[in-house]
C-alpha cells in the first residue's frame, strides 16, 4: 500500500528549494537544483499559489498559478489564472495528485474572480478532461534565405521605405524601449491571446537575471516609426557554422512583434537581409504570420512544427464572453457542460462589434458544448461548423451552428506569443 500523500500550498519560502528540485526530477531536468537556480528561480513562485505533493517530507508533485493578463478578441483585456510547473515524480504518477492539485487550483481561480485559467500543455491528451481546450495555434518555419526572391542589394535599416528604421541596441536600452510598445502591441484589437510581460519577464530576456550561463547573449533591435516611437523589437540569435569558407549560419528569432504591420514587415526584412545568415528559424508563430507571404517565395518558408500552444479553461462564461467583441450582431443561447461545476449552465450571449452583453437565462439552447470547447471557440480560432463536424457541439436549434460560426471566428488568429 503506497504511503498516503498531502497535497498543500507551500508554507512559504523556505519549502521553494524542495519544491524546486521535484520540479526539475519532474521536467528531468536533473535531481538536485543549484542555490543560483534556486536563488533566480524563487523569484517567480508566490508561495501561496504555490502547490506540493508530499510524501513524508519529500516533494513528488508540484503546482504552480501566477496572475495574467489576456488580451480578448476586440482588444479588452481580462484576468486570467495562468498554470504553470506542473509535474508528477515518476514513482507517483497516475495517482491522481495531478487531479488533486488542479481541483485546488480552479477552486481558489473561481474564489478569487478570475475569468479563465490558462496553460501551455506538455501534451495534448493531459488537460482536456479537466476543461481545457486548444485555443491557439503555433507554426514554426525555417526560412532559407537564398530561396525567398528578396532583393539581397536591401540597403539595411535605412532603407525600409516607410520612413521607418531598425536599430541594434543593447540589452540595457531594449530593457527601456521594449516593454513600453509590447504594452501597446498587446492591446490592439487583433492580438487576441497575447499576454501581459512581468518585469521579471523581461529581465529574463535581457539577460539581467539568468538560470545559467549563456553560450552567447542574444542580440537585440527595435523598430522606430517615422517619428521615432518604437513600434517592434526582435530579439535574435546566431550559431556560427562554417563549411569550407562559405557562412552557413542559422538565426533563432526569440521574439518578434510590432504594433503595426510595417514594423512587422520591417523587422523580418532586417532579419532576412543580413550577410552570412542562410536560414532563419522563425520561433513559434501564429499559424497566419505575414511572414511567409512577405517572401517573393514563399515556399522558401517550410513549416517546421505546427501545434496546438495555448489552452483555456472558462471559469466565469457571462464575463468572458461580453468582454470580446464579435464580427457581426447576433444572439445565441449557449448550454456549457462543466463536471467539474464552475462554468456550466445556460446563457444567452447579445453580440455585436462595439460589444457584447451575456448572462444566465432559462431560454431554450441553440447549442450546447462542454466547457472545453467553449475554451477552444473563445479567441475565435476554432469553428463551430468542424466541432458541430466532429460531433463535438450540438445544434439544438437549427441555424444555431452557422450563428456561432459568424460570432465566435476573428479575422486573424490569436496568437499567445510566450510560453509560460
Ligand atoms: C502546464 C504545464 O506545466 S504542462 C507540464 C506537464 N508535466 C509533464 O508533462 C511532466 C511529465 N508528466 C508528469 O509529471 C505527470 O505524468 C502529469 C503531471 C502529466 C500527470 O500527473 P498524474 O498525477 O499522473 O495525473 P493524474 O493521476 O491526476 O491523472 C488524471 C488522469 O489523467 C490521465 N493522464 C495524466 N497524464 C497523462 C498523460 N501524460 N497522457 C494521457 N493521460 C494522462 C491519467 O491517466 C488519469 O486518467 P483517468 O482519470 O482516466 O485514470
Amino acid at each position: 500500500m503506497p504511503n498516503p500523500v498531502e497535497i498543500r500550498t507551500l508554507a512559504g519560502p523556505e519549502e521553494l528549494p524542495e519544491w524546486l528540485r521535484a520540479v526539475s526530477t519532474g521536467f528531468y531536468r536533473g535531481p538536485t537544483v543549484t542555490d543560483e537556480e534556486v536563488a533566480v528561480r524563487s523569484g517567480g513562485a508566490d508561495p501561496a499559489r504555490t502547490q506540493g505533493a508530499y510524501d513524508g517530507a519529500r516533494c513528488v508533485g508540484t503546482f504552480r498559478t501566477m496572475p495574467q493578463r489576456m488580451t480578448v478578441p476586440g482588444g479588452a483585456e481580462l484576468p486570467v489564472c495562468a498554470v504553470t510547473n506542473v509535474t508528477v515524480t515518476p514513482t507517483h504518477r497516475r495517482r491522481g495528485l495531478l487531479s488533486g492539485m488542479m481541483a485546488h487550483a480552479l477552486r481558489a481561480a473561481r474564489e478569487r474572480g478570475d475569468a479563465m485559467a490558462s496553460l501551455i500543455a506538455a501534451e495534448y491528451p493531459i488537460y482536456g478532461r479537466f476543461g481545457f481546450g486548444p485555443a491557439s495555434w503555433v507554426t514554426e518555419w525555417e526560412v532559407t534565405v537564398s530561396r525567398t526572391g528578396l532583393d539581397r542589394r536591401y540597403a539595411g535599416p535605412a532603407d525600409l521605405g516607410d520612413g521607418g528604421s531598425v536599430e541594434i541596441v543593447d540589452a540595457g536600452d531594449f530593457r527601456r524601449l521594449a516593454p513600453e510598445a509590447h504594452e501597446r502591441f498587446r492591446a490592439g484589437a487583433g492580438r487576441q491571446g497575447a499576454i501581459d510581460r512581468t518585469d521579471r519577464w523581461w529581465d529574463l530576456q535581457c539577460g539581467i537575471l539568468r538560470f545559467a550561463e549563456p553560450v552567447a547573449p542574444p542580440f537585440h533591435a527595435v523598430y522606430r516609426d517615422a517619428d521615432g516611437t518604437v513600434g517592434g523589437a526582435v530579439t535574435y540569435s546566431s550559431d556560427d557554422v562554417w563549411r569550407a569558407k562559405l557562412p552557413e549560419q542559422t538565426v533563432t528569432v526569440a521574439d518578434l512583434f510590432a504594433t503595426a504591420p510595417a514594423g512587422e514587415r520591417a523587422l523580418w526584412r532586417f532579419v532576412l537581409s543580413m550577410d552570412w545568415i542562410q536560414r532563419v528559424r522563425t520561433g513559434l508563430r501564429a499559424p497566419d504570420d505575414l511572414l511567409p507571404l512577405l517572401l517573393p517565395d514563399p515556399r522558401a518558408a517550410r513549416t517546421l512544427t505546427h501545434a496546438d500552444f495555448l489552452w483555456l479553461r472558462p471559469l466565469d462564461v457571462p464575463r468572458m464572453l461580453a468582454a470580446r467583441t464579435y464580427p457581426t450582431a447576433g444572439s445565441l443561447v449557449l448550454e456549457v457542460r462543466d463536471k467539474d461545476g464552475y462554468a456550466g449552465g445556460r446563457y444567452r450571449l447579445e453580440a455585436g462589434p462595439e460589444g457584447a452583453a451575456c448572462e444566465a437565462t432559462h431560454e431554450e439552447p441553440g447549442l450546447s458544448l462542454d466547457v472545453s470547447e467553449l475554451g477552444a471557440l473563445y479567441l475565435g480560432d476554432e469553428s463551430a461548423v468542424r466541432l458541430h463536424a466532429l460531433g463535438r457541439v450540438t445544434e439544438e436549434r437549427p441555424g444555431a451552428v452557422a450563428e456561432a460560426e459568424r460570432l465566435f471566428r476573428t479575422a486573424r488568429r490569436p496568437w499567445c506569443p510566450d510560453s509560460f
